[in-house]
């Protein structure tokens, strides 16, 4: 096997999920444990936990799933299911696509690129190529895919932030490429400075690496800041300054809980509104169907936008997209819903927006509710959620647990999240999962878990910090 994808790690799913895995299959297996039942929150995976799918979304993909529901024979029965504008919608996404069950254009039908370009425009104010738009099976294809064409030899480094989310970190080890990190201040909100940049980026350049792209993960995961606009322009200045590809994971786009204080700006938008002097700083921007309020990781939709990129590029990111044919039908069909939902007027406009308000100001009451509870337990801290769907709470770790996590071969945050599985069934990530500073310890967790259960979530955590302290204690 190559060694490259021996070395590789992905916490998210790493050696907690597993465990988290095997307890559950125990319980099915009749077995009884602590707990009744394994709550998964080392994913962002809003269905998984139960989150409603939006109901638009699911009648016309069922639509364009089953077109003999559309046949005139079966259409007075039809408008009894479903409203017209589903219908009409599908009827439209078939004319366009022939059957979902051929391959498309390998850079994603063209119908739906034309539409997320609408979207992009009407988002940012600027005009968008739907030829310089590609749709990928979810953002990671579309992020192992830049990262592979940037790595021409090993000496090429490229920046991500510490923490990061890991896709980053497995992909350039897949390519042996060079992760060249920034760290983000956890003081300061997980705020970034370029002063952090600069000094990341000549550490890298001495260690003789050749630092080709900065990645930006805006709003952070597993960190949840949102960048302000100025942040953003003094970011864009840097890349230009130091000739940076700028990979902007913009996923998170509008799980945003502090719209006034912390609005989302787009890379895409902040760069086109600085003018003349940097018409030729190149950006690719990344969205998924996996997060927002809709949560469809499953369908693997996604897309990427390709800003002031040389035509020859270009093309070989589309002979690169037509090795693995073309992203799936039924997730084009989801980045086309995600980017072009019912409008005010539309028959199902009032049912979309309740059922997407409903998740995102839940959402909002979880992330404030699971960073209080973080809050109040001994030895913990933890950041506010401005975006995303994570909380990254820093915990204190007694010395007596330090040493029984290196007995266990474990790092002291492993040691924890592993030990509040075994006691509460909660599945959470280690921070050094993720990265962090040296000498400091943290767990990521999802805000995930149905609100009407919340309540319990939280003091089975109380509960068991309290436990592991007074066991730990020095
Ligand atoms: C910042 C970021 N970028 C890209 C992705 C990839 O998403 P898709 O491929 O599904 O579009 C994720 C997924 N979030 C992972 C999966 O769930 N929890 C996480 O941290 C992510 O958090």
């Amino acid at each position: 096997m190559h060694p490259l994808i021996k070395n590789v790690e992905y916490a998210v799913r790493g050696a907690l999920p597993i465990r988290a895995e095997a307890l559950s299959a125990e319980l099915k297996a009749g077995k009884k444990l602590n707990f009744d039942k394994v709550v998964f929150c080392n994913i962002g995976n809003p269905q998984q936990l139960n989150q409603k799918p939006i109901t638009f979304f699911r009648q016309v993909s069922s639509l364009c799933e089953n077109p003999e529901l559309l046949a005139p024979e079966n259409r007075e029965l039809l408008s009894k299911l479903y409203p017209a504008d589903a219908i009409a919608r599908a009827e439209v996404l078939l004319k366009n696509i022939g059957s979902i069950g051929a391959y498309s254009h390998s850079k994603g039908i063209p119908f739906i690129r034309e539409n997320v370009a609408k979207f992009i425009e009407s988002r940012d104010g600027y005009s968008a190529n739907p030829e310089h738009i590609f749709l990928t099976q979810g953002a990671s294809s579309g992020v192992q895919t830049m990262i592979q064409i940037l790595t021409q030899n090993t000496s090429v480094g490229i920046m991500i932030p510490i923490p990061q989310y890991p896709l980053y970190s497995a992909t350039i080890s897949l390519v042996d490429a060079a992760p060249i990190p920034y760290y983000l201040n956890e003081e300061e909100n997980w705020g970034l400075s370029t002063e952090d940049l600069k000094k990341s980026i000549e550490e890298g350049r001495k260690a003789g690496k050749d630092v080709r792209a900065l990645v930006i993960i805006n709003p952070g995961n597993p960190t949840g800041q949102c960048l302000s606009e100025q942040n953003i322009r003094e970011i864009i200045d840097f890349c230009h300054k130091e000739r940076l590809l700028l990979l902007a994971d913009e996923v998170y786009q509008t799980n945003i809980y502090m719209p006034k204080e912390r609005p989302f700006h787009s890379f895409k938008k902040v760069l086109l509104s600085m003018g003349e002097k940097y018409k030729d700083q190149e950006l690719v921007s990344f969205h998924s169907t996996s997060k927002g309020m809709i949560g469809e990781c499953g369908r693997r939709g996604g897309y990427f936008e390709c800003v002031n990129i040389d035509e020859g590029v270009l093309e070989q990111l589309y002979k690169i997209s037509s090795i693995s044919l073309c992203p799936n039908v039924s997730g084009q069909i989801m980045v086309d819903l995600m980017t072009n939902p019912p409008v005010e007027g539309d028959a199902s406009y009032a049912k979309y927006k309740s059922e997407i308000d409903g998740i995102f100001q839940s959402l909002q009451r979880r992330a404030i509710k699971l960073a209080s509870c973080f809050n109040s337990l001994e030895g913990i801290t933890c950041n506010a959620a401005e975006g995303a769907m994570y909380l990254f709470p820093r915990i204190t770790i007694p010395q007596k647990a330090v040493e029984a996590a290196k007995e266990a071969k474990m790092a002291p945050d492993a040691f924890y999240s592993m030990a509040m599985l075994d006691a509460t069934g909660v599945c959470v990530v280690p921070g050094s999962g993720f990265g962090q500073e040296a000498g400091t310890w943290h767990f990521r967790s999802t805000f995930l878990p149905e609100e009407n259960l919340f309540d319990g979530f939280c003091s089975k955590i109380e509960d068991f910090h309290k436990d592991f302290l007074n066991k730990y204690r020095d």
